[in-house]
Formats: C-alpha cells, sequence, structure tokens
C-alpha cells in the first residue's frame, strides 16, 4: 500500500508536485495518468526516495523509503530503463544488484525466467533492444519479490508485442495481491490496463476514480452516417447539437440523445445508414478532465474515433 499526504515539490518557481493526497491500493492497477509535465515521475521519485518533498509525506507499507528495513524486498520500480551497465551482461547486472540487497543467486535466475530473458542472460545490456532492456528494468524491479511496484511509462516505445506482455504481467502482479502503479500519459493503455486512475495534471490531482465510472462519467456522443451529411448536419446543427465529421464522413454529434438524432433524420426524409450511441472513451473522459489543466496544447482538436466501450 502506497500513502500519500500532502506530498509537494518545488523546484524554485515551478511547483512539479502540488500537494497530493491519495491512497494506492494492494489487488488492482492503478494507472496514475496526466499529461507531459504533469508531476507523474516527480512523484514517484518522492515515493521511492529518489527525491526529498519539499512538503508532506509518502510512506510504502506505512514507512517513508528511507525507513525501510529492507526495501528491495518491500518496494521494486522501473523508472529508466536506460539504467544498466552497457558493457554488463544481462545475468551479471541482476547478480550485482542481487548482491547489493542481499538476495542469492537462483532469485536472479528466477527473474531472467518470468521476463523471458533466459536466452538472452549472457548477452552485454548495451547490445539490447528497448523492448529487452524493459524487461531487464522490470527483472531488477521483481527481484525482491516486493510486493509493492512501479512503473514509469513502461509501454514507451515497445511493440505491440512487449506492450501485450507488459499488460498481461502488470494483471498477473495485481492478481497476486500486489500493490502495482503504472504512469502513463496513454489514456487508452490505462483503459485496457488499470481498474482504477489517479489523474493529475499540472501537479494536483484531478481525479481518483474507478476506470468503469470514469468512463461513464463522459458525456459521449452519437456516431451517425447518412446518405446526405451536410443537409443532416446542418438539421441536427439547427436543434442545437454539436457536429463534427468523422474521418470517414459519418457525423459524431453531441448534446442529442440517438433517438433525437434518428427523429430529425426522419422529419427531414434523411436515409440513415448507421446510428450508434457511443460512451466516452477513457481518452475522452480524460480530455474533458484535464482540459482546464494541459500546460501545452496542439492548436488542433483531434477527433478521437474510438469503438464505443
Ligand atoms: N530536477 C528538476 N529541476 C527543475 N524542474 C524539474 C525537475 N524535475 C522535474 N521538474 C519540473 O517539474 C514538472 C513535473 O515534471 P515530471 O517529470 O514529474 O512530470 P511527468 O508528469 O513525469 O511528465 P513526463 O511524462 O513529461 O515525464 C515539470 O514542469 C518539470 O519541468
Amino acid at each position: 500500500m502506497i500513502r500519500v499526504r500532502g506530498l509537494t515539490k518545488r523546484y524554485g518557481a515551478t511547483t512539479a508536485v502540488d500537494r497530493l493526497d491519495f491512497d494506492v491500493h494492494p489487488g488492482v492497477v492503478t494507472g496514475f495518468l496526466g499529461p507531459n509535465g504533469a508531476g507523474k515521475s516527480t512523484t514517484m521519485r518522492m515515493i521511492l526516495g529518489l527525491d526529498t518533498p519539499t512538503a508532506g509525506t509518502a510512506t510504502v507499507n506505512g514507512r517513508r523509503y528511507r525507513d525501510l528495513p529492507a526495501p528491495t524486498r518491500e518496494v521494486g520500480a522501473l523508472l529508466d530503463p536506460g539504467a544498466a551497465h552497457p558493457g554488463r551482461t544481462a545475468r551479471a547486472h541482476l547478480l550485482w544488484l542481487a548482491r547489493g540487497a542481499g538476495l542469492p543467486r537462483r532469485r536472479v535466475e528466477e527473474v531472467l525466467d518470468l521476463v523471458g530473458l533466459a536466452s538472452a542472460a549472457h548477452r552485454r545490456v548495451g547490445g539490447f533492444s528497448l523492448g529487452m532492456r524493459q524487461r531487464l528494468g522490470i527483472a531488477a524491479a521483481l527481484l525482491g519479490d516486493p510486493g509493492v511496484l512501479l512503473f514509469d511509462e513502461p509501454v514507451n516505445g515497445l511493440d505491440p508485442e512487449g506492450i501485450r506482455w507488459i499488460r498481461g504481467l502488470l494483471r498477473d502482479l495485481a492478481a497476486e495481491g500486489r500493490t502495482v502503479l503504472v504512469s502513463s500519459h496513454l489514456m487508452s493503455e490505462m483503459q485496457a490496463t488499470a481498474d482504477h486512475v489517479l489523474v493529475i495534471g499540472r501537479g494536483r490531482l484531478i481525479a481518483d476514480v474507478g476506470v468503469a465510472e470514469l468512463t461513464a462519467r463522459g458525456s459521449g456522443d452519437v456516431r451517425v452516417a447518412a446518405a446526405d451529411p451536410a443537409v443532416l448536419a446542418a438539421a441536427l446543427a439547427a436543434e442545437g447539437a454539436a457536429v463534427r465529421t468523422a474521418d470517414d464522413g459519418a457525423l459524431l454529434v453531441g448534446g442529442l440523445d440517438a433517438a433525437r438524432v434518428g427523429e430529425v433524420a426522419l422529419r427531414r426524409r434523411i436515409a440513415l445508414r448507421e446510428l450508434t450511441p457511443r460512451r466516452a472513451s477513457l481518452e475522452e473522459a480524460f480530455m474533458e478532465l484535464t482540459a482546464a489543466s494541459v500546460q501545452h496544447r496542439s492548436g488542433t482538436t483531434p477527433v478521437p474515433e474510438g469503438s464505443p466501450a
């Protein structure tokens, strides 16, 4: 269990983390979501004792990291996959870590197996792909068999097979009763992986909510394809709807439910090819939540074309 209370970090005039309060519970995957610069890495570094809070506390199993008697057996983390020495083999890197933490040699072979690196254990880390380096970083995090795990952007730069593997691993670790906190700016990834999300923007907590509840809270829209979309779009706009056009020419209608959209089309005698009410995806719900706290926004408004949840 991770507990954060009043956690604050200032760098000069920048407040990177601003009075955060949250708990991360065992047995579920908790996503830590926020746009770039929101303060996710800084928060994780403070939980791991790598940065000192300006104010507030972060504890793991009731103690600050530096007060844990055997930290590697209680908490493991993947922060920077580039951390291993390139000239060392994967096995030598893990043996070095195990020795430092007073862990037995056989644990190194176990974690190499667990992350699928057993056959590459004798190879130098310098020749590893990004995916292999991520696996090695995860092996290091799991070395002490800790009950609390933190992963900072673990899917960054991975191919679909690597992403699928990490997704399964995170879910398995949580199912074993561990506390799993995983940061990401990829909302779609969290929708597939997390049970619960903590959303932050500009160092502040915006939401601490179940994934199902968050997507239900988003406003959603209606997707409608018609023989004459321009006429239908004008008719819907006249009824007060917000109408956008998707890449394939279908209309995405906000502010009216599917029944009303159907009635408007019938009145104008416009044949419909599709009429689909869509729940907001996690990405859309997230965009609504963070719109006010995003630091850098592009000039265009994307039209997410997610499948209905
Ligand atoms: N060592 C530091 N010195 C000064 N400012 C820092 C330092 N570390 C982080 N910051 C600032 O704190 C803010 C939060 O950064 P942080 O890296 O925690 O965000 P993040 O949510 O992890 O984003 P990203 O996904 O881009 O890493 C940013 O404005 C960043 O520039």
